[in-house]
């Protein structure tokens, strides 16, 4: 390929590595049924849409790492079976060649506290933190966030954080159902019990580690169970402050995207600072026999999404 000063730019057609990608598996040994909106669920088939992820990573044989957006069990799971069904679950993700990272979504939280949910995903974090970062090579990091960190779920009820997000879904969901987006307009409507906020401390977090990969030259890859962006999900699936997070990730340069899970249709935007916004589309919604998972090539200049099945194919071509 020719450039302007005549040069031959040659694309590197080796990635710097790889990593698998899943979302919502929101397994439960419960019937068929469908979402609140009607769209159908196969909550016993969505365990075998992972364990069909994890061949096709291992088969792989050069995946670094893999990484689940959340949500591994469904909240009509019966409370009883929460933590077998949590267990079994990780146990599939454990059959994965490759280390595998979690983050906690809403439906994990209808399971379990995130004191007995965090040690089971083995996130490398402290006390009750559920956001981390790491480096798989010296060109690029990933930034794991807690979009849940000011939730109304997964906190003991009295905890600050619960009385913080009580109070913002007060101010701003006039329904006596806090899920119910009913009345609320565009991205208003986002103010709801499932989906929650970064917090103070998280942000000042993402705000330090950005400051060092712009010194070091790193590229970022942000993950959030919910979307960041309303051009990639439906207004329901975003992050509360998504607006706040992406003004820390807009001071800099080096976030070159953003994936999420949560918005079970899936989407892709790139945004006004040219971040792609890429949202992936849910295990739990296979019909049987189908499949919704892949694995992501990163290159010094985009990241190349190799979808299966239902999972989109992205390409996310970056400026450097
Ligand atoms: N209008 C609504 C929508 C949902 N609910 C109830 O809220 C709970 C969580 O909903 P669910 O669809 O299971 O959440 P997911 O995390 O799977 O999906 C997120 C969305 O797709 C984002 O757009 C559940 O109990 C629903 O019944 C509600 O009451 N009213």
């Amino acid at each position: 390929m020719a450039s302007a000063n005549g040069l031959v730019k040659v694309q590197q057609k080796q990635p710097l590595f790889s990593f698998g990608v899943i979302s919502d598996v929101q397994y439960a040994d419960i019937p068929d049924g469908r979402s609140f909106l009607g769209v159908p669920r196969y909550y016993r088939h969505s365990i075998q849409v992972l364990q069909r992820a994890v061949k096709k990573w291992n088969d792989h044989e050069n995946l670094k790492f893999a990484i689940n957006f959340g949500d591994i069990v469904d909240g009509f799971c019966p409370k009883p079976e929460s933590l077998n069904a949590v267990q079994k679950v990780v146990k599939q993700f454990e059959t994965s060649y490759c280390p595998v990272y979690h983050m906690i979504g809403n439906h994990c939280l209808y399971n379990l506290p995130r004191k007995d949910l965090l040690p089971m995903l083995k996130m490398p974090t402290a006390n009750d933190q559920a956001y981390y970062d790491f480096s798989p090579t010296p060109d690029y990091r990933f930034v794991v966030l807690d979009g849940y960190d000011i939730s109304a779920i997964g906190w003991p009820h009295d905890h600050p954080k619960t009385m913080e997000a009580l109070k913002i879904l007060q101010e701003k969901n006039p329904n006596s159902e806090k899920n119910s987006p009913a009345g609320m307009v565009a991205v208003e409507r986002r103010f709801l019990m499932f989906n929650g906020a970064v917090g103070k401390e998280q942000l000042e977090w993402l705000d330090k580690i950005l400051q060092v990969s712009t010194k070091h030259e790193e590229k970022v890859v942000v993950c959030c169970h919910m979307a960041l962006d309303p051009g990639a999900a439906g207004y329901e699936a975003l992050c509360w402050n998504y607006g706040e997070v992406m003004e820390v990730i807009h001071r800099y340069k080096c976030v070159k995207a953003c994936i999420a899970g949560h918005d079970h249709k899936g989407g892709h935007s790139i945004d006004s600072h040219g971040v792609h916004h890429r949202v992936l589309e849910a295990a739990l919604e296979c019909p049987p026999g189908s499949d919704a998972f892949g694995y992501i090539d990163a290159y010094p200049d985009r990241l190349s999404l190799f979808g299966t099945d239902r999972m989109a194919s992205t390409e996310m071509v970056f400026d450097l």
